[in-house]
């Protein structure tokens, strides 16, 4: 790959952390899978969750591509969208693979209007029909769990004390079932009261990250849909609270802080 230096923005939701580059207006060559992986990696790169770029887009403020930090690119990231609604400063749209969606800078932190929940077994997806507020699968401790799209796939497990679960080895055992044809983002969720939820989230292509907007939207949804909370909750990550609305036009809306760390740049030649 050629010599070339590129400037990234280090940004964060909930400790939930991006490498972010702005193509907007230049054009960048083209990074393999493998180029991201090794920027991701904590150990020989930058780090981070996500890589994301942003480029133009004829009908949204600008277009943001989604790479986990194994380099597969996704649809969707709750917290992603906080962090380039920051930077973006003014309310925006941004076009993503899982639907376009809009960004608010409010007092209370950057407001997001995440779209539709999907509930259809072929719309999550899985591999074949089955109920997906009461699938009857389970892992060990966990069962019974509620599958649902909010851009990206999740399934949702609701127990009485979600830090005791060991995520560490379920999460991918889960993530990679073969019941989940694109993988999928695992959620352990605990209902303190009708207000309130506490979550942790194997993501799929991460691991276990500091907090996951998109899997606090997820859980907040398949919580509303059992019935167990109301309609406007706060969700509880290992990195901080969110604040998720189920509106009654069906659109979800999460809201929370998002930080802008560092900016910095790198050499291109220097990774694979
Ligand atoms: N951190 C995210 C979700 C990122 C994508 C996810 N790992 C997937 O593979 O779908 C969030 O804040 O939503």
């Amino acid at each position: 790959m050629a010599l070339m230096r590129v400037k990234f923005t280090k940004m964060h939701g909930l400790g939930n952390d991006f490498i972010v580059l702005d193509a907007r207006d230049k054009t960048l060559p083209v990074l393999s899978k493998e180029t991201i992986r090794a920027l991701s990696d904590r150990t020989m790169g930058i780090g981070c969750d996500q890589f994301l770029i942003l480029e133009s887009h004829a009908e949204a403020t600008v277009r943001m591509r989604i790479f986990n930090a194994d380099g597969g690119e996704v649809e969707a990231c709750g917290n992603a969208a906080r962090a380039i609604g920051l930077l973006l400063g003014e309310p925006a749209t941004i076009a993503t693979a899982g639907g376009l969606i809009s960004t608010t800078p409010q007092d209370a932190g950057i407001a997001v209007d995440m779209g539709e929940p999907r509930f259809d077994w072929d719309a999550i997806p899985l591999a074949y029909p089955m109920d997906t507020a009461a699938m009857p699968v389970g892992w060990d401790m966990l069962e019974k769990p509620l599958a649902v799209n909010v851009g990206n796939p999740h399934v949702i497990f609701f127990v009485d004390d979600c830090d005791a679960v060991p995520l560490d080895s379920l999460g991918p055992q889960i993530e990679t079932d073969p019941l989940f044809p694109h993988r999928i983002n695992v959620n352990v969720a605990s209902v303190v009261d009708r207000q309130t939820l506490r979550l942790r989230v194997w993501e799929r292509g991460v691991g276990l990250t500091r907090a996951c907007g998109t899997g606090a939207c997820a859980t907040a949804i398949a919580a509303m849909r059992r019935g167990l909370v109301e309609r406007d909750v706060t969700v509880h990550l290992p990195g901080g609270p969110l604040r998720i609305t189920w509106g009654e036009n069906n659109r979800i809306t999460m809201t929370g802080p998002a930080t802008e760390a560092f900016r910095g740049s790198f050499e291109l030649d220097d990774y694979p």
